[in-house]
């Protein structure tokens, strides 16, 4: 006799409600849609924190409703799922049309911190806006972007979240046949600068608006009583940028396609394609293989951004009114920029107080990391070790330069510029290591676990997003993926190809 109780499914899918604020904007602004099945969908992973941002209970991830409706098989009850479309700049050239060739908005819903999340399939199969593409996305480019979303969320740096990662035996074609996977996106929303571009260049200035209206109502409400709400989004969203750029730099993530079509109205990470995180520090790193020209190289992205703040002016110009206010709202950028910078690097330093010769003292400490080539991440964790008197702790931050007795000559000069502010070794290297993680998402730890998950071990996708989820906690048990990259991963490239 079967004694076990069928506990009902936990609370999952069946609570969410959709709406879709987007669909309220005119049917130019999309094409409603559903998403393309996806043949025998699987579970590869789920991200229990970004699950509980919209009120799913862990369990729930597990479910076959879950996979279901984030493999776009089976509709979320009210969604009104649609693609949208945007245009954009890429690599500094005008592209013209593009859109969501591979994304599908579900809709949004309610998110537990009382404002709303919208809900994004990726590689959910073509669309009206695919061009050429086949509309899918391949399984190794879905984990990058699950693992890479969530690791920076818990870095503090602003991204679009990932729900999770379902995956499927349809093979797509890229340079080899590869499996294919759809990723769940949420932010609040996905409106791009080329979404705002789009309709700039196209002469129509109603859209225009309403594009602009519906996203200062919706994500920027406090603007709406400014004298010019679309200067005083501008300012906002320079802002933003700078400051997202900031935090980039300083973590040393390099995104690798800062096409304006990639670049958040709401100044999130968005689109993660061939990003990379700094290793052998050298300012002049392309982490992208098909970004031959190096516009995107990791020293070039705050000027970038600004460029991208740019072009979103020029769009926004016709609402602004005139070039020299549309000019004014871009113009703290770099200001911006470089306070945000400046804050975080005096926090990787342990550095309370601003001294005049700060500035001589990093750029020092930066030209000998290039000249040793050394671990970005490692060279910060390691620097919080460093003991003022000289009694040592500093042997593995050391063992990270070439020229020791260069490194050495520096540590004094650091030493001395700590005890300009009092600074004591305990507190200090608390405070540093909640600036300095100890872990971020290298690309071989990445591919090590593509690889498995290729053969359907998704153990190696779940620990390491585990891992990433406290990314400055030492996880004594885990050291092995906060060491130096092994001689293989030397020779590993990162394409557009995804
Ligand atoms: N396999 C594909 N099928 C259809 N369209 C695609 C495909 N890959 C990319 N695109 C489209 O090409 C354009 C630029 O690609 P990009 O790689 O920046 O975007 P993406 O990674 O697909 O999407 P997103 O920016 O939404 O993360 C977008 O319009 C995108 O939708």
């Amino acid at each position: 006799m079967n004694n076990r109780l069928a506990f009902p499914e936990a609370t999952g899918i069946a609570h969410l409600r959709f709406a879709n604020s987007f669909a309220s904007l005119p049917a130019a602004f999309y094409t409603r849609l559903a998403p393309t099945p996806l043949p025998a969908p699987y579970l590869v992973a789920a991200s229990e924190q970004a699950a509980q941002l919209i009120g799913l209970a862990p369990p729930a991830c597990a479910s076959e409703d879950f996979i279901q409706t984030f493999s776009g098989n089976r509709a979320a009850a009210d969604s009104q799922s649609l693609a949208a479309v945007y245009s954009g700049h890429q690599f500094g050239v005008w592209a013209g049309q593009l859109g969501d060739g591979r994304a599908i908005l579900l809709g949004d819903v309610a998110a537990s911190d009382g404002g709303r999340l919208e809900l994004q399939l990726k590689g959910s199969g073509a669309t009206p806006y695919s061009r050429m593409g086949d509309g899918r996305a391949v399984l190794r480019s879905s984990i990058r972007e699950y693992l890479c979303s969530e690791a920076m969320a818990a870095l503090g740096i602003p991204t679009s979240r990932a729900l999770s990662v379902i995956g499927s035996d349809q093979l797509a074609m890229r340079e080899r046949p590869e499996t294919t996977a759809v990723v769940t996106r949420m932010a609040p929303s996905f409106v791009r600068f080329g979404s705002f571009e789009h309709w700039y260049y196209n002469n129509r200035r109603e859209e225009l608006k309403t594009l602009a209206d519906h996203v200062i109502a919706g994500f920027y409400p406090e603007l709406q009583a400014a004298s010019n709400p679309y200067h005083a989004l501008l300012a906002e969203v320079t802002r933003r940028t700078a400051q997202l750029m900031a935090q980039w730099q300083a973590v040393g993530f390099m995104h690798g396609v800062m096409n304006t079509d990639n670049m958040s109205i709401l100044g999130l990470t968005l689109d993660y394609g061939p990003f990379g995180f700094m290793e052998a520090y050298d300012p002049g790193h392309i982490c992208n293989h098909t970004d031959q020209q190096g516009r995107y190289a990791y020293a070039r992205q705050p000027q970038i951004g600004h460029w991208n703040c740019f072009a979103l002016g020029q769009a926004l110009l016709p609402l602004i009114g005139s070039v020299e206010e549309t000019e004014a709202a871009l113009g703290n950028y770099q200001a911006i920029y470089g306070a945000k910078l400046d804050e975080l690097l005096h926090a990787k330093l342990g550095l309370a107080s601003r001294q005049p010769d700060d500035d001589k003292l990093l750029d020092a400490m930066f030209a000998l990391m290039q000249g040793s080539h050394v671990d970005f991440t490692l060279f910060f964790r390691r620097l919080g070790n460093l003991r003022l008197d000289g009694s040592g702790g500093d042997e593995a931050l050391r063992d990270l330069f070439i020229d020791r007795a260069a490194f050495d000559a520096w540590a004094l000069q650091y030493r001395a510029r700590l005890k300009l502010e009092n600074s004591q070794d305990r507190s200090r290297k608390l405070a540093m290591d909640a600036s300095n993680p100890k872990y971020v998402l290298r690309n071989y730890l990445a591919q090590t676990a593509i690889e498995r998950a290729q053969e359907k071990d998704f153990s190696e996708v779940r620990k390491l997003q585990q891992i990433l989820e406290n990314p400055f906690d030492e996880q004594p048990q885990h050291a092995r993926y906060a060491e130096l990259p092994p001689d293989w991963a030397r020779g590993l490239e990162v394409s557009c190809s995804s």
